[in-house]
């Protein structure tokens, strides 16, 4: 009898302990957060019990895509708000000072999200884009040299390769119809991006990066569907079909990069490859982890690699592209240039330096349309930015577009496709230089920034200089912002299509 009373006692002490931790953190730990922001101003909508604000956002998202006309998304007007994603507390920023003072921060209490990494795990795991603090710190010292300027000199020829392999596919198109035809790009210029990063990562292996990029690609699709229910405590471990489905998918990609990883190692040959695979290899090995970190560390690394570098590219090259295809002006302003620096060469970098105007295009596409529309942090400890004190626990999201098309910034044209605006560089374009910041800004800077720059320049100068070409009549432009491995992606509109020609 007495036992059973001890027994008793005993389990309802560990369900009282269980009810405690969740009420601390479904209720009163953001609420308690919210009270800290509201006391210094900093209003949002009124959130509600689990799910926050996740319904109005949802609501604003399907409004967002239903929208077929050429008007940015709505915006909030004011330029520090906060919202709740669940019991996830975010503080939104558009205020130039704050976000100057945000993005330069070396401090390691300021990390990312940690939300990222549980919801986004099978995805990303634990790699460069989630991680944070000596994590982080060692993962960025280990990939960023490899990623410097230099090193992607090295890599010209492997870009042109995949560029030619775009070229010769729309060619076929082009002369089996007669000379024009009707070209929905979205996929080859995809193809071109996953190319270059297979190559870059993968080396002489990379038709194997095929296959794990198409399951990649299907996972990415799989947390872009379910994303808003994140920050929904607990669902990312309940075993529903997509959950399930992303778990397959997450072995398979391991096993995958593994499979790779030991072939590579058994290969008996003196052939030096310096592809980023070897670097992270080589870098768990010095890293002297267990065999399964090690293996973790591999396999997260490569699989962020390939989300950073992929879409990014792809995202930015699409709109580049039908920029250019909606001003003819440009169009042709740039072409000129390339045939002028190039005469009838393949671009070496060099060439694609001194390609002005096509910078200054690139520059506008990725003001306009900045792939990662929104830079997301966490404060790990009690912080102050500005003149706001931002207490452990909150993320701050820098609203990367608000500020890119802000016209107390940029002027009334903000909207508008004015490549001129960059011809004296970033700092003569606006009036607050920092807030350009398409591939982030501070320590965490994109490490892939030269790879992707160049990518660009060399697509879009051989696309020049082999078609003309002009937007579809089957065009429709209803760009939207889809949760991707980051925060937010902006994607050119599904049957975006680009009608193309040879000259
Ligand atoms: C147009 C193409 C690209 C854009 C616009 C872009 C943008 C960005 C941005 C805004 C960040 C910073 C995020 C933050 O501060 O949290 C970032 C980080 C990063 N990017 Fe890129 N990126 C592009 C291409 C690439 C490529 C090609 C690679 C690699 C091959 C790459 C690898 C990375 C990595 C590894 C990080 C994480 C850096 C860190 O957290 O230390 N990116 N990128």
């Amino acid at each position: 009898m007495e036992f059973d009373g001890f027994y008793l006692l005993g389990w309802v002490g560990v369900i009282g302990f269980v009810l405690i931790r969740l009420y601390y953190g479904l209720v009163l730990k953001p609420e308690r957060l919210g009270a800290k922001m509201r006391k210094q101003g900093i209003i949002g909508p009124p959130p509600t019990l689990l799910l926050g604000n996740i319904r109005e956002l949802k609501k604003s998202q399907s409004i967002l895509l239903n929208t077929s006309s050429s008007h940015l998304p709505q915006r909030c007007s004011c330029k520090v708000f906060m919202f709740s994603l669940g019991n996830i507390n975010i503080l939104c920023v558009a205020e130039g000072d704050v976000v100057k003072e945000i993005s330069t921060c070396t401090s390691l209490d300021l990390g990312k999200p940690s939300y990222q990494q549980k919801e986004r795990g099978p995805l990303l795991g634990k790699g460069i884009l989630t991680s944070s603090g000596h994590v982080w710190l060692h993962q960025r010292k280990l990939l960023a040299p490899h990623l410097y300027m230099d090193k992607v000199k090295g890599m010209m020829n492997l870009i042109s390769d995949s560029t030619i392999n775009l070229l010769n596919s729309w060619k076929t198109i082009i002369e089996t119809e007669g000379g024009i035809a009707d070209i929905k790009i979205d996929d080859y210029v995809r193809n071109f991006s996953k190319d270059v990063i297979s190559r870059a990562c993968f080396g002489s292996y990379y038709s194997r990066g095929d296959e794990i990029f198409q399951k990649l690609r299907s996972l990415q699709e799989n947390m872009s569907r379910k994303s808003l229910s994140k920050g929904v405590p607990g669902m990312r471990h309940l075993p529903t079909k997509s959950n399930r489905d992303a778990w397959a998918l997450e072995k398979e990609i391991r096993n995958l990069i593994l499979q790779v990883t030991k072939e590579r190692e058994m290969e008996s040959t003196n052939q030096e490859r310096q592809d980023l695979l070897k670097i992270i290899t080589e870098g768990a090995k010095n890293m002297k982890l267990g065999q399964e970190a090690s293996r973790q560390f591999i396999v997260d690394n490569c699989k962020n690699i390939y989300m950073a570098g992929y879409e990014t590219t792809a995202v930015s090259a699409t709109w580049c592209l039908m920029l250019l295809a909606s001003h003819q002006e440009w169009q042709d302003r740039v072409r000129a240039e390339v045939l002028q620096v190039c005469e009838g060469r393949i671009p070496d970098s060099d060439m694609l330096r001194q390609m002005k105007q096509l910078n200054m295009v690139i520059h506008e596409a990725l003001r306009l349309y900045p792939p990662v529309v929104v830079v997301s942090r966490e404060a790990l400890k009690d912080m102050r930015f500005g003149n706001i004190d931002i207490p452990k626990g909150i993320n701050i999201w820098t609203l990367v577009l608000t500020l890119h098309t802000d016209p107390e910034i940029w002027g009334a044209d903000a909207y508008e496709f004015k490549p001129d605006r960059f011809v004296n560089g970033i700092t003569g374009a606006c009036k607050l230089p920092h807030v350009y910041t398409p591939f982030g800004v501070g320590p965490r800077v994109c490490l892939g920034q030269n790879l992707a720059m160049v990518e660009l320049k060399m697509l879009v100068a051989l696309i020049l200089s082999n078609f003309s070409f002009s937007i579809s009549p089957k065009y429709t432009h209803s760009p939207a912002i889809r949760v991707g491995y980051r925060a937010t992606t902006w994607t050119p509109s599904v049957g975006e299509e680009v009608c193309e020609k040879n000259i």
